[in-house]
């Protein structure tokens, strides 16, 4: 018999900080701020049939479009939903979010948003899709795999793309255009029919230890850089010599931050890039100044600083001394006239899904 009352249930995805320093595109972290969905589903005998209502409070509230075939978690969703021979969202479907994640900062709010669109989709079809599986959709979507992974699995994750054959290459290359849509289709178009389906298996990661005592600072400058826009000042190629400065550091990096008690004068180091920050600093008034001038024998307590993600925001990792990290922080920026706002963070557990 089919429920006669409506099904509720929500999601909720941390925010992620990738990189870490040498680990560009490889490494992600995830952090206790969230992005909430609240998703009630009117029981399937309701008519006419309606579009969904979004609603959006907290960070992001003044930009984001409420409009499900723009926005990007119900995009996702509904690519999910497609993929599946579903063709459209379910009939009165209410979504409430709420957003704690700043838009634009390197704090991973994009790959939030893809993780609940996966984690939508999958749950508004009762697909029951895998980690692997939910992994594979978002990486049709976030196509480097840091921020999607952390999110969905949580803690202090690595990751690589598989090596795919030509074929698989060509159909997880098709433009995002495809992939998400902006229009719904036009009366008695056939859309939907074909999307392109992701190959199995895309994503493959694995947890790192993470010593309890470490906590992220978070100093988070009040303006935006989208992601791809950090993305285009990078070189296409690199010397050997920064590559083998940047492994040699995400080598020990990985273990490093598992050891309890952590090492400051290993971590320090082991956090330093060669790869991406430098070619960003152009676009982060500050940046040099504040990894430089912030160092464990500066403030006790420190372990590392970094940019988080494609940035502005700036991560140290710490076990103490966290106001004067940040202060400290802010006194720099300041000159630059940058104002900040800061947030100490732990590491969390990955996404989840819980019915009401
Ligand atoms: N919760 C959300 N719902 C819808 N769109 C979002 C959400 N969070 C982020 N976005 C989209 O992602 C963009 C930011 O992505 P990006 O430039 O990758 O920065 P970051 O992921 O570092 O915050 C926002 O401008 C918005 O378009
Ligand atoms: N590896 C990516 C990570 C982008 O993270 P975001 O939080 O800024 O979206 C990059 O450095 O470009």
């Amino acid at each position: 018999m089919p429920p006669s009352s409506s099904r509720q249930f929500s999601i909720r995805v941390p925010a992620t900080s990738a990189n870490i320093g040498p680990g560009f595109d490889v490494v992600g972290l995830s952090l206790s701020l969230y992005l909430t969905l609240i998703v009630t589903v009117a029981p399937p005998d309701e008519q006419p049939y309606t579009l969904p209502t979004i609603t959006h409070s907290g960070e992001g509230a003044d930009e984001v479009p409420l409009d499900a075939y723009k926005n990007l978690t119900t995009r996702v969703a509904l690519y999910v939903l497609r993929c599946h021979n579903i063709r459209s969202f379910p009939s009165g479907l209410k979504i409430h979010c709420n957003n704690e994640i700043p838009f634009g900062r390197g704090l991973g709010s994009s790959g939030a948003a893809v993780i609940a669109g996966v984690l939508l989709g999958s749950e508004l079809g009762q697909l029951s899709l895998s980690t692997e599986r939910l992994l594979d959709f978002a990486l049709m979507v976030e196509r480097h795999p840091d921020n999607v992974t952390a999110a969905l699995v949580g803690g202090f994750v690595g990751s690589y793309l598989k090596e795919l054959d030509r074929e698989a290459t060509e159909a997880a290359s098709v433009p995002l255009s495809e992939v998400l849509p902006e229009y719904p289709p036009d009366a008695g178009e056939e859309w939907g029919l074909h999307p392109p389906q992701p190959p199995l298996g895309i994503g493959h990661y694995i947890r790192f230890g993470w010593a309890e005592e470490i906590k992220a600072v978070a100093i988070i400058p009040q303006f935006e850089l989208s992601t791809a826009k950090a993305r285009q000042v990078l070189p296409e190629q690199y010397s050997r010599k920064d590559l083998v400065f940047n492994l040699q550091r995400l080598a020990v990096l990985t273990t490093a931050l598992g050891q309890s008690p952590p090492d400051p004068g290993l971590i320090y180091e082991a956090m330093k890039d060669r790869v991406h920050q430098p070619y960003r600093k152009a676009l982060i008034p500050g940046l040099p100044e504040v990894t430089s001038s912030i160092t464990p024998s500066t403030h006790p307590g420190l372990l590392g600083i970094c940019l988080s993600g494609a940035g502005p925001t700036i991560l140290a990792l710490a076990t103490s001394g966290f106001e004067s990290i940040a202060e400290d922080a802010r006194a720099i920026f300041k000159e630059k006239s940058v104002e900040i706002e800061w947030k100490l963070l732990e590491v969390v557990g990955g996404s989840s899904v819980s019915q009401a």
